[in-house]
């Protein structure tokens, strides 16, 4: 009979701290199918496993009390939280506590408690379990808002059966293949013209002979531009002049705005209360002044759009597809009517401001209490900050790069121009964004709260419990992936994918979250970084000054430290 061993993890309660994360110690023992522990080793097939999973040791489930856990007091917590800067490396320490209690724990941070979970297995479980929650809570700090809660009340305060039937609605426009096919194009103008400024830069910028500029630069704050360029075409149908040299005053605005609320965001969810209690009101003043910016431009937007399709409706042949001139989401919902104004004004403020559940302790904490809050992330900011990653590891890779060089340059040649096909062509291009999202996921976990009862990892979680899958301790897990650490866009080609899939082994990408309340923004997302890349990798060669890895932080999103300095070299 062959012979294999499973980890099963058992919490001692000894009192004490452990290490540096002042974690509960815990001992892990192997079991044998019929459950008694025999030397480290577990006879039987995959079924007894399960049924161990199921059952524990003692073939009973455990109790949620029994879950290896991080200290009861969350109060204590919050303040390990603050004295050990945890909060902006959060990343890292559900990385390190994953490795000392195993692939489940709790942790009570403030009022915030949440199970975390790592292997697919146990997130595929996850997700069989949720519901059709609407999108809790969220903004509920910003709420007070007047111009985000006029344009949001729209969709959160929807639920359940009539959420989704709106979102179906939205997903025709966003995530279907045909719409896809429709706003490719208008990414693809976006993403040449950018390679177009980036070229005329070395041009004018770089060093070396005519032919063979280079030019090293810190990219961030154009692949910012160049993601606020591309998503507003795509929602809005409409350039807003980013890349000119003299952007009209109301981008400039807009730039500024989201600047200003990125800014802001991190010292107010951060700072020390006695700090903040100084400085908190003001920042609080900006960022809130920030997004009501934002929102006004959606607004602004909106307005034109529902005059232009009113002028030309009012002409004669619509202008929206069936008229062959895409006019962008918000024109095609417009269009189709099968959504009410205020409900189009609220998906489309929604997919200029994107979201991330991120869960975090706000500074609500100063006045004695936390609060989990989803905080929103432009998307635009989701998508540049992947950029980022992306080119530095094509950098510090030249191999690697010249393999997805080659397979864009071959199916370049032979879509004749087609964007789409050029995709379609090299899916190298999609394995290295889905690598990238794998050691730099924008959002370090997705959440949800189970609506029934569930058993993970033998613990028994009761329906309503916040669980979390930790996407970045999962990408680097080398129970998960074969040599985690090494940057392999072919890892995720069809056939190797194949291989590896085992008990939840669909549920290893998870970047953009799963089922009914995965990321809507997703295919625009995906097609975007991925012409960006086939632009830049068709006329620069990448290189990086330092191949060290990047130390990253978490504010809201997973981001560089320090923005990596890429050289750009004409090729
Ligand atoms: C690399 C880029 C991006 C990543 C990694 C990302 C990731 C995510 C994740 C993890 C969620 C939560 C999903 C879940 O709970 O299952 C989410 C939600 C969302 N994202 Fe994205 N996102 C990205 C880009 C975008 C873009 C470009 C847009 C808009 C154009 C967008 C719009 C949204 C919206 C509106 C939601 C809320 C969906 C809902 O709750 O119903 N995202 N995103």
């Amino acid at each position: 009979m062959r012979s294999m061993s499973i980890r099963v993890t058992v919490f001692v309660r000894a009192p004490g701290i452990c290490g540096s994360l002042g974690i509960q110690p815990q001992k892990s023992l192997c079991v044998s199918a019929a459950g008694a522990v025999v030397d480290g080793k577990i006879e039987g097939g995959k079924g007894a496993v399960r049924e161990v999973r199921k059952k524990g040791v003692d073939g009973r489930v455990r109790r949620f009390e029994e879950i290896p856990h991080t200290g009861r007091n969350g109060w204590v917590n919050l303040v390990k939280f603050w004295r050990e800067d945890r909060f902006r490396n959060l990343h890292k320490h559900m990385e390190r506590t994953f490795n000392t209690l195993g692939p489940i724990y709790r942790e009570k941070v403030g009022t915030v408690s949440s199970v975390n979970i790592l292997l697919p297995s146990d997130i595929s479980e996850l997700f069989k379990s949720e519901g059709l929650h609407p999108r809790r809570m969220l903004l509920q700090p910003w709420a007070t808002h007047r111009e985000i809660r006029k344009h949001s009340k729209g969709v959160f305060l929807k639920n359940g059966e009539e959420w989704r039937a709106d979102r179906l609605q939205l997903n025709k426009e966003v995530m279907m293949s045909a719409a896809v096919k429709r706003f490719l194009p208008l990414l693809d103008d976006v993403a040449g013209d950018f390679c177009r400024m980036l070229r005329a830069r070395v041009e004018r910028e770089g060093r070396g002979e005519e032919k063979k500029r280079s030019l090293t630069i810190d990219p961030c704050p154009d692949l910012f531009r160049f993601a606020l360029e591309a998503s507003c075409h795509v929602i809005y149908g409409e350039r807003i002049g980013l890349f000119s040299s003299s952007p009209s005053l109301e981008s400039q605005k807009f730039i500024w705005a989201v600047e200003r609320m990125l800014a802001t965001t991190p010292p107010l969810l951060y700072l020390p209360p006695g700090l903040l209690l100084r400085i908190g009101a003001p920042l609080w003043t900006q960022h809130a002044t920030a997004w009501d910016h934002i929102f006004t431009h959606a607004e602004a937007r909106i307005q034109r759009g529902y005059q232009r399709l009113s002028s030309s409706q009012a002409q004669g042949p619509p202008a929206g597809a069936a008229g062959g001139l895409y006019t962008g989401i918000l024109g095609q919902l417009m269009e189709k009517g099968q959504l009410s104004l205020d409900l189009i004004k609220a998906n489309i403020t929604e997919l200029m401001a994107g979201g991330v559940d991120t869960v975090c302790t706000v500074p609500l904490c100063v006045l004695a209490f936390s609060l989990s809050v989803s905080p929103l992330i432009p998307s635009s900011v989701q998508t540049a900050v992947p950029l980022q990653f992306a080119l530095f590891e094509l950098g510090r890779n030249p191999e690697v790069q010249e393999r997805v060089r080659q397979q864009v340059r071959m199916s370049w040649a032979q879509a004749g121009g087609d964007p789409q096909k050029v995709l379609q062509g090299a899916p190298l291009l999609k394995g290295t964004i889905k690598e990238v999202l794998r050691l730099y996921p924008v959002g370090i976990t997705v959440q949800r709260y189970p609506v029934r009862d569930i058993v993970l990892q033998n613990y028994h979680i009761p329906a309503g419990t916040m669980v979390q899958a930790c996407l970045y301790p999962m990408g680097r897990s080398a129970q998960v992936f074969e040599d985690p650490l090494r940057f392999d866009p072919s890892r995720w080609s069809s056939s190797r994918e194949e291989g590896q899939r085992g008990e939840g082994g669909g549920f290893r990408s998870l970047a953009f979250g799963f089922g009914a309340r995965q990321c809507v923004g997703r295919r625009i997302a995906e097609n975007e970084m991925q012409l960006l890349l086939m632009h830049i990798l068709l006329s620069f060669h990448l290189s990086v000054p330092s191949s060290e890895d990047l130390k990253t932080t978490v504010t809201l999103i997973l981001q560089p430290e320090t923005p990596p300095r890429i050289t750009f070299s004409k090729l």
